[in-house]
């Protein structure tokens, strides 16, 4: 079989289907979120055939209105149903202050002040263009839900929410206001309160 990556995924970026352990990761957190599984070590080997999601389509934005315009964003290829889990949000799982990734997520505060993100910024799968909600629909019809794999793995996972997000949607969802307050990047932030521009309501990027 061939490596196989998702359609659009850039050549900068590996492309992982489980999260990747970086050595900041003390070992008893490391236990903590692994509930003790045996996970591979940083640098991980390289990953191959990968099946392509099912409902998920990573796809260029070129709507003028759009305010990721010029960048890509996660649409649904298919109906997804209310509630329904669409993935997870994989990454390198680190202790690190990053503030200079768009792509890191927390993923866990330990009572001993442990931080833990999630940074799919050099690794991780099609989730990491999930895009926030402002300025692009009136409310996130995805949301992030913490859980456990089977094998007792902590992970970050995305959900539609209790509306079923139409074939040709864009997934988005909220980042969270402090995660665009605490920002270093130059990008201009989104209206906070989730202004949609007349200009993009009810554009389906797909269409
Ligand atoms: C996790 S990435 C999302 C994928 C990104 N659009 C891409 O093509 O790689 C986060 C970055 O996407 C952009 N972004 C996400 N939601 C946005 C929004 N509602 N308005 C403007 N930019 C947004 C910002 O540049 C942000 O730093």
């Amino acid at each position: 079989m061939s490596a196989r990556r998702p359609p659009q995924w850039p050549s900068s970026v590996m492309f992982i289907t489980s999260p990747r352990y970086h050595y900041s990761v003390p070992a008893s957190t490391r236990f903590y979120l692994t509930n003790g599984v045996a996970l591979p070590i940083h640098p991980p080997p390289p990953d191959l055939n990968f099946a392509v999601h099912p409902v998920v389509r990573i796809r260029s934005i070129s709507h003028p209105a759009h305010p990721a315009r010029g960048q890509y964003g996660l649409f649904a290829l298919k109906k997804i149903q209310p509630r329904t889990h669409i993935m997870d949000y994989i990454g390198e799982v680190h202790c690190q202050d990053r503030p200079n990734s768009n792509y890191d997520l927390s993923l866990f505060r330990s009572q001993d002040g442990v931080n833990v993100g999630i940074d799919a910024s050099v690794m991780g799968n099609e989730s990491r263009f999930v895009n926030d909600y402002r300025g692009i629909q009136g409310k996130p019809n995805a949301e992030f839900v913490e859980y456990r794999t089977a094998a007792g793995e902590l992970r970050m996972s995305i959900w539609s929410t209790r509306d079923a997000i139409k074939k040709g949607e864009e997934i988005v969802v909220s980042y969270g206001k402090s995660w665009w307050l605490n920002r270093n990047s130059a990008d201009p932030p989104p209206t906070l309160g989730g202004v949609i521009s007349p200009a993009y309501a009810g554009y389906h990027g797909l269409g």
